[in-house]
Parts: structure tokens; sequence; C-alpha cells
């Protein structure tokens, strides 16, 4: 037995007592794969974006939502060939429902506006900031989750939500220390592909798959999405208009092509003036060849980037005002974005804007002998009630250590409990800033 524990030791490291586990070596301690752990340093950041994303939130006036991560299969399930749905983490549950991660919040967005129906007051401006997943084959190693900070407006049908929208978009990047120079959001609407494919007599239950196939142009070579179309039946002069139409770049353009009563052009050029008025217009790029990934967009869409090329798409969104029928509802005017958590600390990183919260607090409280202990932590409660975060010392330390251990939280006080100020009803209070100490009285101290 001495052995095997000595083995064991050896197996588990330090972690190891004599009831340690001596049966099996040391469980696998990274997170299952794709999938990311947040140590406290980690959590800081995460904290520190997620509270960028809720202040631009609340600086709209959005109320904040939530949902289960595990949905109904039904939500999600899609005939486009969306790379969203074909990587849906699905599974039967124990009770043999048909269950699923979800992979984005809109549809459960649309699941809680369906469930409130007639009684929730429109327009409805919500965000939710949540976990999302897909089952991605591990062969190119990319995540399985991400969180993904939404928001959305029910009950606009104007362009009017869309500008709302990319305002929050832009005054996010501006928060964080991006400017129009690092970022831009590229804007169209699927109304010029429906447009087009009409003049070519492609039939509209063809348009979802049209448009999932084009969005992935910026990811495949052109032959092949040729290739997707033909074999969806989409006849090669149609092809041709269609990739064509979205090489233009001026709402001119489009207006030459689309004929003036062209609603995209309409819409286009509303959103642009409305853009104007925010002040945020030299943040958008026309650009027809946005058509994004998801099937039930059904207006304008729109994608932010980085000038210089390098990462994938930060955040994306658009309208989609038959989401709700989707799923057997009544419609309502819908427009919304996604944005992720990951290719904007990426973006950050690279531009050297990344924050690093440090861990601090605002006392450290050391009983200067055990005796004192029960008064020590009479003192970290009383300081904890009048707002402040409180590391109280739990064993026996000399003030050489407390020092050094203030020192590391970031501390702004070292509240000292000895013996002999404590008979005077007192303690000392070291500012660490100042390099200042003073006797305090106990009732004084906040
Ligand atoms: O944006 C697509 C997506 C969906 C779920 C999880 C991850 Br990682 N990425």
């Amino acid at each position: 037995p001495i052995k095997a524990v000595a083995e064991a030791r050896t197996v588990v490291g330090k972690i190891t007592e004599p009831t340690g586990r001596t049966d099996k070596g040391l469980i696998d301690t990274q997170p299952p794969r794709g999938t990311r752990d947040f140590f406290p340093e980690d959590m800081r950041l995460r904290n520190w974006l997620f509270g960028e994303f809720a202040a631009v939130s609340t600086a709209f006036g959005f109320e904040q939502f939530d949902a289960p991560v595990l949905e109904s299969e039904e939500l999600f399930v899609r005939k486009a060939g969306e790379e969203i749905t074909d990587q849906l983490y699905n599974f039967e549950d124990k009770g043999q429902r048909r269950v699923a991660l979800r992979p984005e919040l809109t549809p459960s967005l649309a699941r809680l506006v369906l469930q409130r129906g007639r009684t929730l007051p429109l327009p409805a401006k919500w965000f939710a900031i949540g976990q999302c997943w897909r089952y991605e084959r591990m062969t190119r190693g990319r995540r399985r989750e991400h969180y993904q900070w939404n928001m959305d407006i029910v009950g606009v049908a104007g362009v009017e939500a869309e500008a709302e929208l990319l305002a929050a978009i832009v005054t996010f990047f501006e928060r964080v220390g991006l400017s129009k120079d690092d970022v831009g959001v590229k804007v169209s609407s699927r109304k010029v592909l429906q447009s087009v494919l009409t003049q070519y007599g492609v039939p509209p239950e063809s348009f979802a798959r049209v448009c999932i196939i084009v969005d992935k142009l910026d990811k495949l070579p052109r032959d092949k999405v040729e290739e997707e179309l033909r074999v969806l039946g989409v006849p090669p002069a149609t092809i041709d208009g269609v990739l064509s139409a979205l090489s233009i770049r001026s709402l001119e353009e489009l207006s030459r092509l689309l004929g003036p009563d062209s609603e995209a052009v309409a819409d286009l050029t509303r959103l642009f003036q409305l853009a104007e008025g925010y002040g945020y217009k030299d943040w958008l790029v026309f650009d027809p060849s946005v058509v994004r990934g998801l099937a039930y967009y059904t207006g304008i869409v729109f994608e932010g980037f980085d000038r210089e090329g390098k990462l994938r798409a930060i955040c994306g969104g658009g309208r989609y005002d038959r989401l709700l029928g989707a799923f057997g509802g009544d419609n309502a005017p819908m427009a919304g974005f996604g944005f992720g958590d990951a290719v904007i600390v990426e973006l950050l990183k690279e531009k050297g804007k990344l924050p690093a919260p440090p861990h601090r607090v605002d006392d450290v409280v050391v009983p200067l002998d055990t005796a004192l202990r029960p008064a020590a932590s009479g003192i970290a409660s009383r300081l904890r009630r009048a707002g402040r975060s409180v590391d109280l010392v739990l064993e026996n330390k000399k003030m050489k250590w407390a020092f050094k251990h203030a020192e590391k939280l970031n501390a702004s006080r070292l509240v000292l409990v000895g013996a002999s100020e404590w008979e005077r009803g007192k303690v000392v209070v070291k500012d660490l800033a100042k390099f200042h100490q003073e006797e305090v009285p106990v009732e004084d101290l906040i």
C-alpha cells in the first residue's frame, strides 16, 4: 500500500492526501473540447466586456431577458442549409424529448414574444447576453461555445429600428476605444437579392437557400458557390446576374439596376439618411455582397468588420419580419443583431486596447493576535456594511506578510487590529497610497 500511495502521489501530484485518489490517476482537468474555462483573470475581462454590452443596451433603453440554454430542437430546425443548424448541438433527453443547446438567441426571443402574444406592449426593445453552442467537428479545432450579446426591436416596421441598432453597435465600438478607422459596418438588404432573383424568375421558396449559399462567397471560392447554386437549380445566367449585382458599390448604381421604385433602394437610402443624423454614417459601407447566413432575414442586413480584413465578422444582424409566422404565430416586424465575445477580444488584443482589470479590494483587515480575531471579524463586517470590499486575513500572520498581501491585492488601506489600540477602542488604519497611518476610533471607521 505504501508503494501504491507513493505512486499515486507522483500521478496526482501535490493534491494527493492519504485519502486522495489512489485507484485512478488525476482526472482530466481540461474543459470539454471546444469550451473554455474562465479563471478569475478571465472572468474580470469577461465581466468588463459584458458590462460594456449591458451599458450600451441600457443607454438605448433596452430591457434584459434570458431563456434556457437548452431549448426544444424544433426552434432551430430550418431547411435552408445553414451552418448554424447543420452544427446543432442536439440530442434526445431521458424523456425522449428532442432538445438542443441554443446556437443563437433569436428563436428564444421569438418564443418569448409569442408566449406574451398580444399582451406584449410594442415596440419591445430587449437585450440578452447568453452562451450559445454548436457541435463543430473538431477537425477545424474551432470553439463549440461562445457568449453572444443580442439587441432586438419588436414592432417597428421602418428602418428606424435598424438605424437604432447600428447606433448601439457604433456606440459600443466607441466605448471600447475603436474608431471608424479600425472597424466599419457593411450594410445591405436581402431585398436586393430578392429583386434580382425575381427578375430572373427564381421561385420565392428558393430565396432563403440562395442567400445561405451566396453568404459563403467570403468563405468559399466563387466556383464552389456557383456549383452549389447550380445544384440548387439556379440557371447559369441567373447566377451571373446575381453575382454581378453583388459587386455594385453605390446606391446610385443599385437604383439603376433595380429601378427608382425599388424598396431596397428606398430602405437603404433612408437608413443612410438616419445614420447621418446619428453621426455614424462614416462607419457604414454599402456592400450588397452582405447577405448573412441566417435563413430568416427578410430585409436590411449588416455586419461589423475590421478594416484590416484579418478577422471574421465581429457582429451581424438585420430584419426578420417572418420569424413569428414560421413558428405558427402572427408576424410582427423584428430586427436585431448578435455580437460574439470572441472576435471582439481578438481585435482589441491586436489593437492593444484589451483591458486587464486587476483583482483589488478596498481594505485588508488583520488581527495582530489570535485573541483579537473576533474583533477583527467585527471590523470587517462593519466595513462591508459600509460598502467596502474587505479581505479579512484568516490565518495568524505577521505585519510584513500583511503588507505584502495588501500590496498584492492592490488594497487602498490596511486595517490593523492590535491589542493596545483595541483597549482604547481604536484600530490602526494605514492608507497605502499616501503612506500615512492614523488611529481611528472603531465607531468612526468606514
Ligand atoms: O456564430 C456561430 C456560433 C454559434 C454557436 C457557437 C459558436 Br462558437 N459559434
